[in-house]
């Protein structure tokens, strides 16, 4: 909903939003901490038997060098992780945020109350485990 009310252009295109506010703001932004069950080798980094592995979903939702045009593929589009302990959640999670999503867009108009400028909206996240807005977000709703 942030990103929809500070970008009117992209409100009209509720579809593909959703994927866009779960690129920029993955709700599990490391994912789930994982344990390495034996040694192995990514892109020429060894990653001993043991250890601890974070994956910066958020960064890579905002990686420049992934994201100037394209969609995404393969493993840079990760807000439900990847592989065999992926989010077994990830359809139910989906159709609850459009559906959620949907009702607010169809049945509402949204507006930065007190006549502010949309892309000025306060998106500063507050971070933990999952990821929240820092501040309060509130929009002036009219009823359709
Ligand atoms: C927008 C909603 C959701 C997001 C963003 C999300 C995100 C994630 C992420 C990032 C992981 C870790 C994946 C990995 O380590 O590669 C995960 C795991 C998991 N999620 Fe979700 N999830 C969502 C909804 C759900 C729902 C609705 C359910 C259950 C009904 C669910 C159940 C689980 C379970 C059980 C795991 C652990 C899987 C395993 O370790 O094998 N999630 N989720």
């Amino acid at each position: 909903m942030s990103e929809l009310a500070r970008n009117p252009r992209l409100l009209r295109k509720a579809q593909a939003e959703v994927r866009e506010a779960l690129r920029l703001h993955a709700p599990v932004p490391f994912l789930l901490p994982r344990q390495c069950r034996e040694r192995c080798e990514v892109m020429g980094y060894e990653v001993p038997d043991g250890t601890k592995v974070l994956v910066n979903a958020w960064a890579l939702g905002r990686d420049g060098a992934y994201w100037e045009d394209a969609e995404g593929g393969d493993f840079e589009f990760i807000p439900f992780g990847a592989g065999r302990r992926m989010c077994p959640g990830m359809a139910l999670g989906l159709a609850n945020m459009e559906l959620v999503l949907a009702g607010l867009l169809y049945h509402f108009d949204w507006e930065v109350p007190g006549g502010g400028r949309p892309e000025e909206l306060d998106m500063s996240e507050a971070c933990g485990i999952t990821v929240q807005r820092k501040s309060k977000l509130v929009l002036h709703a009219t009823q359709r």
